[in-house]
């Protein structure tokens, strides 16, 4: 069955709520709550679906716009692919132009409203940031604890704490101070066995290939509301980061890095292709910093992940 292709925003006002309108009864999905938007005409661009539907459902006009996820769902009488844009500016104030109810979401209240069964990875990508900070392979508990709090104050609300260099104990005494120090302003994955989900009941977790690899067929190792992330390579690990329910993933080497000089790096054609894949949010990662964050987005991944460019050295 050939896909529709449906073009939805994710508005965000400038107090970082995000707009929510209501379905029609009668219509697919009613009574649901949706991101606005609607079908993209044979032949037209998705920018101008997105500024024509935003125009038609909410009287306003666009102004500021970004591609935030792909989201491929087959409905029992319908596949749908939604391109969702997130839009961060735009002139006028929305009305709902068809008589739907409209509202302003926080975007921690999102998880109270009921959408179709489609939205759940809009959902999760409305949540995350661009950036996904890695901390350096390098340097003692002290220096990443400073590093991480520069990071803070520099605006990062998602970290992996990585930290091989440091002994079992080292990383798990730094990591009760990193959740401390970010509590209430950024999201901190942590690295290590699953034995130890249970001792940090704040934290998520970021698997890595060898551990999603262990756990296949077996179920979401962490509670939803604990972000579960995953390392991933290749479309078989992205397969199974898809069959374990992760919230997101990485993906790399999307360029050569000094870290994994031996390793092949995909290319950004080929990191395109593996994202379409995949229904979930995806960092790419690898010789990546904020200048790619834009060719990223391009390329349908919600961010970049890395060290390079965002640590505070
Ligand atoms: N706009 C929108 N559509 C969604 C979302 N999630 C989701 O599954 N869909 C599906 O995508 C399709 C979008 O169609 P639509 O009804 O908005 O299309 P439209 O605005 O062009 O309406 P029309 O058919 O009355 O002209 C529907 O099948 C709907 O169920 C969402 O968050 N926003
Ligand atoms: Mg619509």
């Amino acid at each position: 069955m050939k896909a529709l292709h449906v073009v939805a925003a994710v508005i965000r006002g400038t107090d970082g709520r995000i707009l929510l309108a209501q379905r029609p009864a009668d219509k697919h999905q009613g009574g649901l709550w949706e991101f606005p938007g609607g079908k993209v005409e044979a032949g037209e661009p998705v920018e101008a679906a997105l500024a024509r539907e935003l125009h038609e459902e909410l009287d306003i006009r666009v102004e500021q716009a970004r591609p935030l996820i792909e989201v491929r769902h087959d409905y029992p009488d319908l596949s749908v692919l939604l391109d969702v844009w997130e839009v961060s500016g735009f002139a006028g104030t929305p009305r709902g132009m068809e008589g739907q109810p409209l509202v302003w979401a926080e975007e921690s209240a999102l998880d109270d409203f009921q959408f179709p069964a489609a939205n759940r990875p809009i959902v999760t990508a409305a949540r995350l940031p661009a950036d996904y900070l890695i901390t350096p392979a390098a340097g003692a508990a002290a220096e990443l604890l400073a590093g991480i709090e520069r990071a803070l104050a520099r605006g990062v609300r998602l970290l992996q704490l990585r930290a091989p260099q440091l002994s079992v104990s080292a990383y798990r005494a730094l990591a009760d101070e990193v959740l401390a120090l970010c509590a209430g302003r950024a999201e901190v994955l942590l690295k290590g066995p699953l034995a130890w989900v249970a001792d940090f009941p704040a934290a998520g977790w970021h698997l890595t290939a060898a551990q999603l690899r262990e756990l296949a067929g077996a179920p979401r190792p962490l509670p939803a509301g604990r972000w579960l992330a995953a390392s991933c390579h290749d479309a078989e690990e992205l397969a199974l980061a898809a069959q374990l329910g992760v919230d997101f993933a990485t993906l790399s080497p999307v360029q050569p890095t000094a870290s994994h000089p031996g390793v092949a790096p995909l290319g950004w054609e080929r990191a395109a292709e593996l994202i379409r894949g995949f229904n979930q949010p995806v960092y790419l990662l690898g010789g990546l910093g904020p200048d790619e964050r834009e060719r990223a987005w391009r390329s349908g991944a919600q961010g970049v992940a890395g060290i390079r460019g965002l640590w505070p050295c």
